[in-house]
């Protein structure tokens, strides 16, 4: 007995490197808002965290796993958590106790702001960006890793603790506003790293074997002074006289230069994610420096939903055999972005079902690709030939969308010149300098959610669901041309979600039931599967579309979503390029957008929120992607007359790395989401010569915080210096939907008179 866990100590053996933790029937979201809400305190809240961790452990354990990721667990995000953990907290919330500290660095409270939100890697997972400045002192302030390894002991459940990694979590952090302009939390490394040696000393005397530490921020281009440090923080840990060992994960793509770094150092373990990038196997395999290493290879693609060729992952391991000390298997990343399990969808069809595996089902990819290597193929043959006839299956095929595809000319992506579109608009629209809109969707209240449940659940019939929803859209027109807006929208509340909606009513595509995934804190989405050959059987908007605009004068704009966020918030199929999909999306669209235009809609805005987000994280992969991107963009938008006025929106990330790919998508109106970094995206455009519409967000929707008049002019003023009034638009920062009506209200009539006053403003500079 000894010996075996002993054993075990040594190695790794087959495991995974996270799990999701919203709970299978998202118990964790529902016990989160309840505990938000009032409904339950923290002792509630605190049982369903342990039932979810605890069932999570032994279906984990019990599935033949030989290591255990432990402290995946998270109340909101494990960035947050490692903030907390080693003290890293702005002063503003350090008079808070420490849960309500940790809410309040996550959601704000009235007089509180939050940290900021932002993408993790390439994924539509959110984290909290710490806060950091030279007054920062780390300390090991919580005991959340220790707790849960302890309480996964008590259940007699070996774990092993996973936190980001030093570098990830400063290269991850910003520096707090008003730090000296040289700061960069890098700076803060040597404390960290005082930090991180006390939390592994202290797990080493829990008696913990291995710790997890995640670099993902290692697989994009890093400097030499970042190597630099890599270096040094690992150096210095794995001198520890008294730690566990440590399995450094680098994942999201190849890890390049970092991977020499890291096995030059004394960490017993890397595990390296070869699923992303086709050219990781090869760095690994000739990095003489992993022969006394043990080498976890993540050969399982941890954030897609398509069943692995075992039978392949088999022979890449045995490949790898001859070049490192001792090898693990794992899947490429967490599982944290796939659903949970398979076994829960009734309504899958086959052949898809076949080719799928969610979490539980990649797990048990693992422990074969495990026992393969251990025990030889013979001993999992049935697992391997089912996987080899499952992998062999191809996604739906159609010739019509194919040979329409075949036949597209450069002329299918471009429109005429700008200048002569804007002046056809302007004649047409006839709209104001500093005209006023919104993003799209209007909060999503009580009644339009439970209306949508009635459908589903049979309440509703179609005739009462679509009675529902007009009712809806009426009242949100009304409300538009009270409040004075320019350009209405329909309110989008007939939409679950702007991908999925789509998703559901193309071929090609599935949605499923119960395959939430985190996006943040307790908000989840339910990526579709994009499966097959795509195509629209029939218009997706139009009929609500028209109803909106034959009940007012004024421009209300189509509202679809773009192919590349299509992409990206989707699990997309992997036997064909992402350049080939997005155009066969993009068709999809472009024909939606020729039924709008061709049922009287004026403006049609075409969202592209993510289009920063599938930026690949290494700059020689950029160019391509940027290509293909905006290709399938112009696809989408290009069948149109100069008239009909195309807008875009792009939110969630900073812009500066795609600025050029925004001038290339050539719409004629584009917002961004700009209220919080002062407009810089502006000054940004202007930069780069940008000649069409901006809509810069005046009025940051990712708060309840009602803006002021007086504060959306200061921000209006700040674009004017930038870009002339005639291109520019008022509108909030994206769409509505997560706000509530007393709180958006206000907000829109204070934007309405922030223009109004600022075209006061600038007719009379014109007169001077
Ligand atoms: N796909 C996607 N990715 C994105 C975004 C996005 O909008 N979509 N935005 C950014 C992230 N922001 C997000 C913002 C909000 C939510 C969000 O509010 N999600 C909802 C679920 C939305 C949804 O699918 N709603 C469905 C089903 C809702 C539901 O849970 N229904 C209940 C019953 C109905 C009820 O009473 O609520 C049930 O099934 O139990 C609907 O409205 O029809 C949630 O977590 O609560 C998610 C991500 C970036 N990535
Ligand atoms: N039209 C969409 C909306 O207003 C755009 C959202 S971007 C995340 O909700
Ligand atoms: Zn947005």
């Amino acid at each position: 007995m000894s010996q075996h866990s002993h054993a075990l100590n040594e190695s790794i053996g087959s495991t995974v490197l996270g799990y999701p933790r919203i709970g299978p029937r998202r118990e964790l979201k529902k016990a989160l808002e309840s505990y938000w809400a009032g409904r339950i305190d923290s002792d509630e809240l605190q049982a369903t965290a342990a039932e979810l961790r605890r069932t999570t452990w032994e279906k984990l354990a019990a599935s033949g796993l030989d290591s255990v990721p432990g402290n995946t667990f998270s109340f909101y995000d494990q960035m947050l958590d490692t903030a907390q953990l080693f003290g890293a907290v702005p002063r503003r919330y350090r008079h808070l106790s420490t849960t309500d500290a940790y809410f309040a660095m996550a959601r704000g409270r009235d007089d509180l702001a939050p940290l900021e939100l932002t993408k993790w890697f390439d994924t539509n997972y959110h984290y909290l960006v710490p806060e950091l400045s030279p007054e920062t002192r780390f300390a090991l302030t919580t005991d959340k890793p220790i707790a849960e390894y302890r309480e996964a002991s008590a259940l007699g459940i070996v774990t092993r603790p996973v936190l980001p990694g030093p570098l990830t979590f400063l290269l991850l952090a910003k520096a707090a506003p008003g730090s000296p302009s040289g700061f960069q939390p890098l700076d803060l490394l040597d404390g960290l790293i005082e930090s991180y040696a006390e939390l592994l000393s202290r797990l080493a005397d829990e008696g913990v074997a291995w710790v997890q530490l995640d670099e993902p921020a290692l697989v994009a281009d890093r400097t030499p002074a970042e190597l630099r440090a890599l270096e040094h923080a690992y150096t210095r840990l794995s001198a520890l006289p008294s730690r566990p060992r440590l399995l450094v994960a680098g994942y999201f793509g190849r890890l390049g230069d970092a991977l020499g770094v890291l096995a030059g150092t004394d960490v017993e373990a890397l595990a390296v994610d070869l699923v992303s990038d086709e050219r990781a196997l090869a760095e690994v395999s000739t990095e003489r420096k992993l022969r006394d290493k043990t080498v976890v290879a993540g050969l399982v693609d941890g954030r897609n939903v398509w069943r692995t060729d075992l039978r392949a992952a088999v022979s890449t391991a045995a490949g790898l055999l001859g070049s490192v000390r001792d090898l693990g298997v794992s899947t490429s990343c967490s599982l944290l972005h796939v659903p949970y399990d398979l076994d829960a969808e009734h309504d899958l069809e086959e052949p898809l079902r076949r080719r799928l595996a969610f979490a539980e089902q990649k797990v048990a990819e693992v422990v074969t690709i495990g026992r393969a290597l251990r025990e030889g193929p013979e001993a999992v043959a049935g697992q391997l030939s089912a996987a080899d006839e499952a992998t062999r299956v191809e996604g739906r095929r159609d010739d019509q969308v194919r040979a329409r595809l075949a036949a597209l000319r450069p002329e299918h992506r471009a429109r005429a010149s700008f200048e002569r579109r804007a002046d056809a608009q302007r004649r047409r629209l006839g709209l104001p300098e500093l005209a006023t809109t919104t993003i799209g969707s209007f909060p999503q209240t009580g009644e339009v959610r439970a209306a949508r449940a009635g459908l589903r659940t049979g309440r509703l019939d179609a005739a009462e669901y679509t009675t529902a929803m007009r009712t809806e859209i009426e009242r949100v027109v009304r409300l538009q041309e009270d409040i004075g807006l320019d350009v209405l929208v329909h309110g989008e509340p007939e939409r679950n979600d702007m991908v999925q909606y789509f998703a559901e009513q193309l071929d090609g595509y599935a949605a499923t039931e119960f395959g939430w995934v985190q996006s943040y804190g307790s908000r989840c989405v339910r990526p579709p599967i994009l499966h097959g050959d795509v195509s629209r059987p029939r218009p997706m908007t139009v009929d609500w579309s028209t109803y909106a605009q034959s009940l007012t004068d004024r421009p209300v704009k189509g509202m679809l979503t773009g192919p590349v966020t299509m992409l990206a918030w989707s699990f997309v199929r992997a036997d064909q390029p992402l350049a080939e999909t997005a155009d066969q999306v993009a068709l999809a669209l472009r024909d939606e957008v020729s039924d709008l235009e061709r049922a009287g809609l004026r403006i049609i805005q075409v969202d592209e929120p993510a289009l920063r987000e599938l930026l690949p994280p290494r700059r020689d992969r950029q160019q391509e992607y940027v290509e293909w991107g905006v290709a399938a963009f112009r696809l989408a938008t290009s069948g149109v007359a100069d008239a009909t006025q195309i807008h875009t929106h792009l939110c969630y990330s900073e812009f500066g790395d795609v600025i050029t790919a925004i001038d290339a998508l050539d719409a004629d109106v584009t917002s961004l989401e700009a209220a919080r970094s002062n407009m810089e995206v502006v000054q940004d455009l202007a930069g780069i010569g940008f000649g069409r519409a901006v809509g810069p967000g005046v009025y940051d929707i990712h708060s309840p915080r009602v803006p002021g008049s007086e504060e959306l002019r200061t921000s209006l003023a700040a674009a004017v210096a930038a870009l002339p009034a005639e291109r520019l638009w008022v509108n909030p920062d994206c769409g509505l939907k997560t706000r509530r009506y007393p709180e958006i209200e206000p907000a829109l009539r204070a934007l309405v008179d922030a223009a109004k006053a600022a075209r006061q403003d600038s007719a009379t500079e014109s007169r001077r």
